[in-house]
């Protein structure tokens, strides 16, 4: 049973508690002030939360479109998940070779660590403490949202979400073939289908059907946003 303000988390896959993994998951001690269940205990003033909105789903599909978009709408920066890849990884992708887990590891702790660090007041934002940031992350494995879902443990005033864009191969395809001078070609779309693992089920997840036109599914991207934050006012 919740109490008020105390949030469930939601189980990460074994795959990410496991210690085979590069170090990517807090030492938080049980119990100690800044465990999880110490820190979700405590009820959170909603005007200080901080959200990670991390606009996630294959190469193609709309997420730096969206997430441009998004975070103009809310006021709050802009990170585009695929400056964070080493070149090695571009050149792979490039090459029509797609990555593995091993290649998005440090790929996902470097963003993640962008994520939180842009939730701090700097001379970007004037100094002010951001409502948040957005984060353009294909992200496209449930392994893959629980190691960004790290950034929010530990500390109840930040608050992580995931838009999913989903369309059809089809439609995926159109845009990938369609783009100009991007690394990623249309032959890359079915590997990421392919790793693709939708968040059904995942409590912190949204699903947004992309196919409209980019400001259709802009709208709709907001309304879905708004909702959510009027749901922890
Ligand atoms: N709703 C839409 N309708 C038609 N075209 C769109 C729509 N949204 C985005 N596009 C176009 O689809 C292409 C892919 O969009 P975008 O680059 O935002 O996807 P992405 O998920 O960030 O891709 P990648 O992960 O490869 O960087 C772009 O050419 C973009 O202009
Ligand atoms: O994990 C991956 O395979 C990559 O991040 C892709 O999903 C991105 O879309 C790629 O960076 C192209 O932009």
């Amino acid at each position: 049973m919740l109490s008020a303000g105390e949030r469930h988390q939601p189980s990460v896959t074994p795959a990410v508690a496991s210690s085979k993994l590069p170090h990517i998951m807090p030492d938080l001690e049980p119990n100690s002030k800044s465990s999880p269940s110490a820190m979700l205990s405590k009820p959170t003033d909603q005007s200080t939360v901080q959200h990670i909105w991390i606009v996630t789903g294959p190469a193609g599909c709309g997420k730096s479109t969206v997430g441009n978009g998004l975070s103009n709408e809310l006021g709050v920066s802009f990170l585009e998940g695929d400056d964070y890849h080493n070149k090695s990884n571009k050149d792979k992708m490039g090459n029509g070779i797609p990555l593995t887990d091993e290649d998005r590891w440090d790929w996902l702790i470097s963003l993640r660590k962008a994520a939180i660090d842009a939730l701090s007041p700097s001379e970007s934002n004037n100094f002010h403490r951001p409502a948040g940031v957005v984060v353009a992350c294909s992200a496209l494995k449930q392994k893959y949202r629980d190691v960004m879902r790290v950034a929010a443990y530990g500390s109840p005033s930040v608050q992580i979400h995931f838009i999913y864009l989903k369309l059809t191969e089809e439609v995926l395809m159109q845009r990938v073939s369609q783009r100009q001078a991007h690394y990623m070609k249309s032959d890359m779309v079915r590997s990421q289908l392919q790793a693709l693992e939708e968040p059904k089920g995942e409590w912190d997840a949204i699903t947004i059907n992309v196919e409209g036109s980019q400001d259709q599914v802009q709208q709709r991207v907001f309304d879905a946003v708004h909702k959510k934050l009027e749901e922890n006012q």
